[in-house]
């Protein structure tokens, strides 16, 4: 199903750069998610993941803090922008709410948008979906751009923050 969406937003689906070691998007991190992530228009980002039994908490249930992971990063990326001048912000707050159990082992489907700009700071969301569409978590984020002393942007691709090719 997941695969089919894929094809017909082809078009439009720009990837996103990976890291090298960032626990959710870096490509040589061994125990990270190693996600891929896709713009699919101006704001709005999505990626799938089919999470693995040892990151379980009650017995074939996602277990929370993994779920508050993947909001985090995809509601931060989701204002992340043209990746030759990407945004980086820090989360200063995460808000979540569990609706349903988040199942191990089935495709999940997560989705990023931004929301209201306001300064260095802004606000995004994510959703968590299952394969039928039902949304199963979401979070809201509040964001504030990384001052630009943190930021060796120069270093960016030595830091391993690229493109991959798929
Ligand atoms: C380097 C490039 C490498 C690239 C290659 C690797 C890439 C890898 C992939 C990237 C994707 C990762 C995505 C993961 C996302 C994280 O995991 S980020 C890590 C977790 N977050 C942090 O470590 C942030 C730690 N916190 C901080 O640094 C600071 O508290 C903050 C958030 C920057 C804010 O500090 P500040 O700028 O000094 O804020 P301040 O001036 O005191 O306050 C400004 C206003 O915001 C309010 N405020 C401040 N903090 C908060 C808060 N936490 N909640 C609510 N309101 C707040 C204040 O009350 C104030 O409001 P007003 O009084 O103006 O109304």
């Amino acid at each position: 199903m997941f695969q089919e969406r894929k094809t017909a937003m082809t078009a439009k689906r720009l990837k996103q750069p990976n890291s090298r070691h960032c626990f959710v998007c870096g490509v040589e991190n061994p125990v990270g998610l190693q996600l891929k992530i896709y713009q699919i228009e101006e704001g709005v980002i999505e990626t799938t993941y089919t999470a693995p039994e040892h990151f379980q908490g009650y017995p074939g249930v996602l277990h929370g803090g993994i779920i508050a992971t993947l909001l985090d990063e995809i509601s931060g990326r989701a204002h992340m922008g043209d990746p030759s001048q990407p945004r980086f912000m820090y989360t200063g707050k995460l808000e979540v709410i569990y609706r349903r159990n988040v199942p191990i082992g089935q495709p999940l489907r997560i989705v990023g948008k931004k929301l209201e700009n306001r300064g260095r700071a802004a606000q995004g969301w994510a959703g968590i979906y299952d394969e039928k569409g039902n949304l199963l978590a979401e979070g809201t984020t509040l964001l504030f751009d990384i001052p630009p002393h943190l930021l060796p942007l120069k270093d960016l691709e030595e830091l391993g923050w690229k493109v991959y090719p798929d």
